[in-house]
């Protein structure tokens, strides 16, 4: 680990157990777990606010909490200044929790109500002990007009702040024990727009004076190309990448980045007419995620088999139905027909419903005779074979191996084929290559 790292964070998993429910276990039914953090890598840097960003519970906030270990990780490790967190006893883990402190997303909540403020900002002095009752009374003080609020305010509770005001006790609290890192999990997402700038340039500041390092959590990107120093790009509970803010911003490398900086409603009158793609289709269940790259269900640049040159946007619907069979076969059963029906027109016109709903028409090239064979074994029932056929004839590398984040230069990692200079081979058994296998 290198000097200026504070944190390392190295091949971080947390999947969560899923609690079976009695007909799970009466019909021995196996759920399998939610993996919400998947071998994720990164270093935070001393001094910088390094950004975690991502649609809705692609495992941000998991991350957040394994690093400070309000959660056990399921594999991995967590280096705080050379220290594998996970491998501290109950008196180092004391003392890293006086290093690491958290500021929550909701103010309102994240206070107990029946405590003043005072009280609150001197309570983590109260549990580890530190100062005399005046000393710890006089840093109360000293951090609450630190924030911007007055000593005259300490005998008031929470609920007697504006939304703004509560933020600034949270980060006084916080910063009582004076720590090194502070963990941002979407700190202004629930404050007004206007309130969201004050605090955060009061982050900014305090930043400068205590030489604070931020993991900044959000899912607003305009707040964190603001402050941010470095991003790193999550989906599905993997990083995708990962580089220094305004390079991220300026010129996205991963197609799901592209997607989501394409989302950001613009201010610049020329540009609020684009046609905005975002990202779309469903995200896919952090139960059972797509094989190889996470978001190549999604993505708009799949790379397409070699043999055959389809739309780009038939290809990606190809894909889509190709997860389907294979993790939701059972979503098709209303195109299916009974067993004992063996009309071919019924088969068929069932047939190119499927076709139509996935968005694939009929075709000039050999895919055409592979994709009706698909249909119809689907219609019939067939998922597996359905499915099989489709993987037998088009394999794509974004779903038989795994990217791993490859170095771009400048600072900047992609996890993503279309940056390799050179692809690796498709594996000769693509069904059966699930592994993640980076060479
Ligand atoms: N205790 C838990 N048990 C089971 N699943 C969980 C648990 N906590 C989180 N998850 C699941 O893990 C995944 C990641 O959740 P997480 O809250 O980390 O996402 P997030 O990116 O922070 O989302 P958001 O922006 O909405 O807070 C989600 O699918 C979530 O449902």
């Amino acid at each position: 680990m290198s000097s200026d790292t504070l944190v390392s964070v190295e091949d971080l998993e947390k999947h969560f157990d899923p609690e079976d429910s009695f007909l799970d276990k009466l019909l021995n039914l196996e759920t399998p777990p939610v993996q919400a953090v998947d071998g994720v890598s990164f270093d935070i840097k001393r001094g910088e606010t390094f950004g975690l960003v991502g649609e809705s519970g692609c495992g941000k906030s998991t991350i957040g909490k394994t690093i400070l270990r309000l959660l056990e990780p399921t594999g991995g490790a967590t280096y705080f200044e050379d220290e594998n967190i996970y491998e501290m006893d109950k008196s180092e883990l004391n003392t890293l929790r006086q290093d690491i402190q958290i500021v929550f997303q909701d103010p309102f909540s994240s206070l107990n109500p029946r405590l003043t403020v005072g009280e609150i900002v001197r309570e983590p002095l109260d549990i580890h002990d530190i100062g005399t009752k005046a000393e710890r009374r006089e840093k109360v003080v000293a951090m609450l007009e630190r924030v911007g609020l007055s000593e005259d305010q300490i005998d008031r509770y929470p609920r007697e702040f504006s939304g703004g005001q509560r933020q600034r006790i949270c980060i006084a609290r916080a910063l009582v024990l004076e720590p090194e890192f502070i963990l941002l999990d979407e700190p202004v997402s629930a404050l007004d727009v206007s309130v969201q700038a004050q605090v955060l340039n009061l982050l900014d500041d305090l930043q400068k004076e205590f030489g604070l390092t931020y993991l900044f959590i959000a899912h607003d990107l305009g707040v964190v190309r603001y402050i941010c120093d470095r991003v790193a790009v999550m989906y599905l509970g993997r990083l995708v990448e990962i580089g220094p803010t305004d390079m991220i911003f300026d010129d996205p490398q991963h197609p799901y980045t592209r997607a989501l900086l394409e989302s950001i409603p613009r201010a610049d009158l020329q540009e609020q007419h684009r046609t905005i793609e975002g990202v779309s289709g469903d995200v896919p269940s952090p139960r059972n995620p797509p094989n190889g790259c996470r978001f190549h269900t999604r993505c708009r640049d799949v790379i397409q088999p070699p043999d055959f040159e389809f739309e780009q946007e038939t290809w990606q619907n190809l894909v889509t139905l190709q997860h389907r069979l294979e993790t939701n076969p059972r979503s098709l059963s209303e195109y299916t027909i009974d067993e004992d029906t063996s009309d071919k027109e019924t088969i068929a016109r069932h047939a190119s419903r499927i076709r139509e709903v996935f968005g694939l028409p009929t075709l000039n090239s050999d895919a055409e005779s592979v994709i009706n064979k698909a249909a119809h074994l689907a219609v019939q029932g067939n998922f597996s074979e359905a499915h099989q056929t489709l993987n037998n004839a088009f394999t794509t590398i974004c779903r038989t191996r795994d990217p791993s984040g490859i170095d771009i230069g400048e600072d900047r990692e992609v996890a993503c084929f279309l940056c390799y200079d050179e692809p690796p081979s498709i594996p000769k058994t693509p069904d059966a290559s699930t592994e993640n296998d980076n060479d």
